[in-house]
């Protein structure tokens, strides 16, 4: 089966003035992601995974370098393109949850029909979450970890090519932890994920691991037989 191309980094580097100096946070990276792969971005703080998952998701310019998705060059677009981009494209899964107070849990989801036109139910995906029965309440009624969820459920209700992901089980316990990587996993029928922690454990149940440090790709392996997210000892 040939393999199309979601994203590809050709060369890219950010570079930061830090007073007379210059700091690589990304420094010549070169790498590309498969449509429907699942892949894990790892390494310690500090080693340029934020940076990368800004510029994949177009909210962030490359200093140098190639940014492709879809094989379309984005790195040189202009904010106006860069927002329609990220509109279009791009789901985010983020630490903070970035919903809002006054709309109940599915108001929060079905927003997303607002931005794109091919998005999933919202009822199917707050299921999927284990927010069934929670529909009608507002987030102030709700556990930190059920606000987490409730963000997750409208990114994956976007139905996005590229779903960019930075801790997404952080600030659940490991059973919800493990429902949601298992509709991460779901996800990769129709869309890509990207995925950042510091959990080494998701990375055996990748497709593919992407190690940074200092800036730069150290490792990237593709996982032959990524384990069933079961079999884990989470
Ligand atoms: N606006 C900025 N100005 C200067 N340096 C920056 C800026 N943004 C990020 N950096 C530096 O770039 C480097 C990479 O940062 P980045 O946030 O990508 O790391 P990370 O791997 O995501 O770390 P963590 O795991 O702690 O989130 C860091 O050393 C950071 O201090």
């Amino acid at each position: 089966m040939i393999m199309k191309k979601c994203i590809e980094f050709n060369g890219v580097s950010k570079k930061y003035e830090v007073g007379e100096k210059a700091f690589y946070a990304l420094d010549d990276v070169s790498f590309s992601i498969d449509q429907h792969e699942m892949v894990v971005i790892l390494g310690p703080s500090g080693a340029g995974k934020s940076t990368l998952l800004n510029i994949m998701g177009g909210m962030d310019h490359v200093t140098d370098g190639k940014v492709y998705m879809n094989d379309v060059d984005i790195s040189g677009y202009s904010e106006k393109e860069l927002t329609e981009y990220r509109a279009k494209n791009i789901g985010f899964i983020f630490q903070f949850y970035n919903i809002l107070p006054t709309l109940t849990v599915k108001e929060n989801v079905d927003l997303i029909r607002d931005v794109v036109k091919n998005a999933k139910d919202s009822t199917e995906i707050l299921n999927k979450v284990g927010l069934n029965g929670q529909e009608n309440k507002f987030p102030n009624q709700l556990s930190g970890g059920e606000q987490q969820r409730v963000s997750i459920a409208r990114a994956i209700a976007k139905n996005p090519k590229l779903l960019l992901c930075d801790e997404p089980t952080g600030a659940l316990d490991s059973n919800t932890g493990v429902e949601i990587l298992k509709l991460l996993r779901e996800c990769t029928k129709d869309n890509t994920v990207v995925i950042v922690t510091h959990n080494a454990l998701i990375a055996d149940v990748a497709d593919r691991v992407i190690r940074l440090k200092n800036g730069k790709i150290i490792e990237n392996v593709v996982n032959k037989q990524p384990k069933n997210i079961d079999e884990v000892n989470w």
